[in-house]
């Protein structure tokens, strides 16, 4: 590093700004052809992603696609080998007490100081970030009532339940209020209920304001939540944008459900040569079609039932969830332009 730059970093640090913070609003997470190797194993390959400020951004991938790497990196705990990773306009390599400052990280594995109440490990984080106690006394409870918690004050570390250390956890994260949370699968483990609790809490965070990026296999739990999504798969991001978004490119737009008064196996035969049908599931209801076209094909498709005789008992129209979108990208690209 020459002179020039240790001074622009030293007068950086100093500010608390980095050198586009000044122009304007910069992104959150900005990261540009992030490659990351492990000896000769790419995990990451020209990886972009931009976060906007206050966006919930879902980050959802097969098992092993890279999520959890690109996650330690944006926590400033892998470097890069190639490519950048920005925080807040602070890149993770050159200014990665900067970043520290405005993130919290919930690792997928964490550790948890079992010995400890659960507001001692609360104080001894807070202390780590030098928050005096007078503070501290005064955040804690605050943090504990947030993660519904605060029955659960004096209780030991290892008698609270998995959902209950995920809560603490995320706590945890919390006591320097970052303005960035990275939570690699924070409801990985989790019963429904203990799911449904972790995402009413994140909802909160995101009405206070804060940037989080979220990992998950958990699709349908996600959509509820994220603004966005990304989805990775062999350490390049597939797709991304907002979820209708997603879903609107791809080819399987619509699933109908139809149900008949009679001749389904008949009617089944029929419906595989209309145009715009792309897969057929019979129960002993009526059918699935799965259905690419738009409002004026599927008003032909019930007209030609109608003409071809079939007698129709309803016709309902489901929306793809994000767990076909996944399925459906992940599947080999022929579902997705
Ligand atoms: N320290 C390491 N050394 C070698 N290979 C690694 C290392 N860390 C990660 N990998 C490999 O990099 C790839 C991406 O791993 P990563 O943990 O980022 O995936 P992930 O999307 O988070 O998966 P999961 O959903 O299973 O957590 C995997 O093939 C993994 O085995």
């Amino acid at each position: 590093m020459n002179k020039a730059e240790q001074t622009e970093i030293k007068v950086e640090q100093e500010a608390g700004v980095s050198p586009e913070q000044d122009q304007g609003a910069v992104p959150m997470i900005e990261i540009k052809g992030l490659s990351k190797s492990f000896g000769s194993f790419h995990a990451l390959k020209s990886l972009d992603l931009t976060i906007a400020r206050g966006k919930v951004f879902g980050f959802v991938g097969p098992n092993g696609a890279g999520k959890s790497t690109t996650m330690s990196i944006l926590a400033t705990l892998l470097s890069p080998s190639s490519g950048y990773a920005k925080v807040d306009g602070f890149d993770v390599t050159k200014h990665p007490a900067e970043v520290r400052k405005r993130i919290g990280y919930m690792p997928d594995f964490f550790g948890v100081y079992d010995q400890f109440k659960a507001v001692e490990y609360l104080h001894f984080y807070g202390a780590s970030y030098g928050i005096p106690k007078k503070e501290r006394e005064e955040l804690i409870p605050q943090l504990l009532e947030l993660v519904n918690l605060s029955d659960k004050r004096d209780a030991y570390v290892d008698t609270l339940s998995r959902g209950m250390k995920q809560r603490l956890c995320l706590a945890r994260c919390l006591v320097h209020d970052p303005d960035l949370l990275i939570l690699d699968e924070p409801a990985s483990g989790l019963d429904p209920r203990a799911r449904i609790e972790m995402r009413e809490i994140l909802l909160e965070l995101k009405a206070m304001g804060k940037t989080i990026i979220i990992s998950s296999h958990i699709l349908p739990e996600l959509a509820e939540m994220v603004d966005e999504i990304g989805v990775i798969e062999h350490g390049q991001m597939i797709a991304q944008g907002n979820v209708s978004e997603i879903q609107n490119r791809l080819r399987v737009k619509r699933i109908l459900y139809i149900r008949l008064l009679e001749r389904l196996e008949e009617a089944e035969q029929f419906l595989q040569e209309q145009p715009h049908v792309t897969r057929l599931m019979r129960d002993e209801r009526g059918i699935h079609v799965h259905f690419s076209g738009q409002d004026l094909e599927q008003a032909e498709l019930i007209s030609e039932l109608i003409a071809a005789g079939y007698r129709i008992i309803s016709f309902s129209e489901g929306q793809t969830n994000l767990e076909d979108v996944f399925l459906e990208i992940t599947r080999g690209g022929d579902g997705f332009e």
